[in-house]
């Protein structure tokens, strides 16, 4: 198996299709809803709040809500109260059954949901997917995360609608440091590996760095990727501002650090500042053009024309060219 990671990779354009790069269509389905990006960012408390889930599903982009500190409940009453789709986390302990029960009790169906832990090749999980299929049929049930084919078999087979790839390839991750685990550093070819044998959506989850890792995604097999440092230093950021030498920063922490967690048990992450860089609409807006002249390079016109082309691998001893035979 050839290991490889964004930074290894560049994809090679096909002959142009289109006279302006406005004529690529860059939106995903997933689920029965279409999105304008095939981006979503992290189910991180620093990353996403009730206020940009709501900007978000109202102006056609998806998001997964944290469930860290949240009254899920709420929220999903919310969201539908102002017109738009719910779309949720949930762990696999006692009060995630209980939450589903509510939802159940109050007639409330997320129309999507995210079992959104660490190890997601477990029974745990496969109970809890078992649970949603029975208790709320309709909701569309995304699980996570992994990193192998064994485990994508298995989520596919007990009944995820979609499964979320990447073990400790983000930012603020130190899984593969605490454990020895993961797909950190090759993060893109677990994917390509995974993707062989899915037959649902994947989300690759971690380690994007640049927009253009967003096409690469796409190419080897992704149907979205979850961001959180690109997403986590803008104005609007739930983390906390913090000034430093002059220059503001957000703060953005691991989901399972101690800043999270607050307690250090078991911790898989940990605390970093991100540069403040202006506001969430216009990162989305240029990675929507960056996406669409990722398009237009594959010599296509829809998202998955990406699919379609040829790569190269740089340095290492994987390199040369790979040809779509
Ligand atoms: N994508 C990634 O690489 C990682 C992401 N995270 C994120 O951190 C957050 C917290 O995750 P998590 O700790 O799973 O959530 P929870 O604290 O809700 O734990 C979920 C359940 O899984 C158990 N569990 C957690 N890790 C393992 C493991 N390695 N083996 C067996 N059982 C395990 C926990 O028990 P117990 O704690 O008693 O073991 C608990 O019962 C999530 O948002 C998750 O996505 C965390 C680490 C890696
Ligand atoms: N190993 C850990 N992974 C974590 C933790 N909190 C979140 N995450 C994962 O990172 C991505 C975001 O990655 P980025 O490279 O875009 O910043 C997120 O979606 C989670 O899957 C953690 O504490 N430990």
């Amino acid at each position: 198996m050839q290991i490889f990671d964004y930074d290894n990779i560049l994809l090679l354009p096909r002959k142009c299709r289109v006279e302006s790069r406005s004529e690529c269509d860059a939106s995903v389905t997933l689920g029965d809803r279409s999105f304008r990006l095939p981006v979503v960012p992290a189910n991180m408390k620093t990353v996403v709040d009730e206020t940009i889930s709501l900007w978000l599903a109202q102006n056609g982009y998806f998001y997964v809500m944290h469930r860290f500190d949240l009254d899920n409940v709420a929220f999903v009453r919310h969201m539908h109260a102002q017109g738009t789709f719910a779309s949720i986390s949930l762990g696999v302990k006692q009060a995630d059954y209980d939450t589903v029960d509510q939802l159940v009790a109050a007639g409330l169906v997320p129309e999507y949901i995210t079992i959104d832990i660490a190890h997601g090749h477990a029974d745990t999980v496969k109970n809890m997917i078992g649970y949603l299929k029975d208790k709320l049929p309709k909701s569309f049930v995304i699980a996570g995360n992994v990193g192998t084919p064994e485990a994508i078999i298995d989520l596919e087979n007990w009944g995820a609608d979609a499964t979320k790839v990447g073990i400790g390839p983000g930012k603020v991750c130190i899984t593969k440091l605490k454990t020895g685990f993961g797909t950190g550093g090759w993060q893109l070819s677990a994917l390509k590996w995974c993707a062989r044998v899915a037959t649902k959506p994947i989300i690759a989850d971690g380690g994007i760095r640049d927009h253009g890792d967003i096409a690469k995604s796409i190419r080897f097999g992704a149907s979205m990727v979850m961001i959180g440092s690109l997403f986590a230093g803008h104005e609007e950021s739930p983390g906390k501002t913090v000034e430093v030498d002059g220059v503001l920063f957000k703060e953005y922490y691991g989901s399972a650090s101690d800043f999270n967690k607050g307690e250090y048990k078991h911790v898989e992450g940990k605390r970093i500042l991100e540069p403040i860089k202006g506001k969430l609409a216009d990162t989305l807006i240029e990675m929507e053009q960056d996406v669409q002249s990722s398009i237009s390079y594959a010599g296509g016109k829809a998202l998955m024309d990406i699919r379609k082309v040829n790569y190269v691998t740089l340095g290492g001893a994987n390199e040369g060219e790979h040809l779509l035979m």
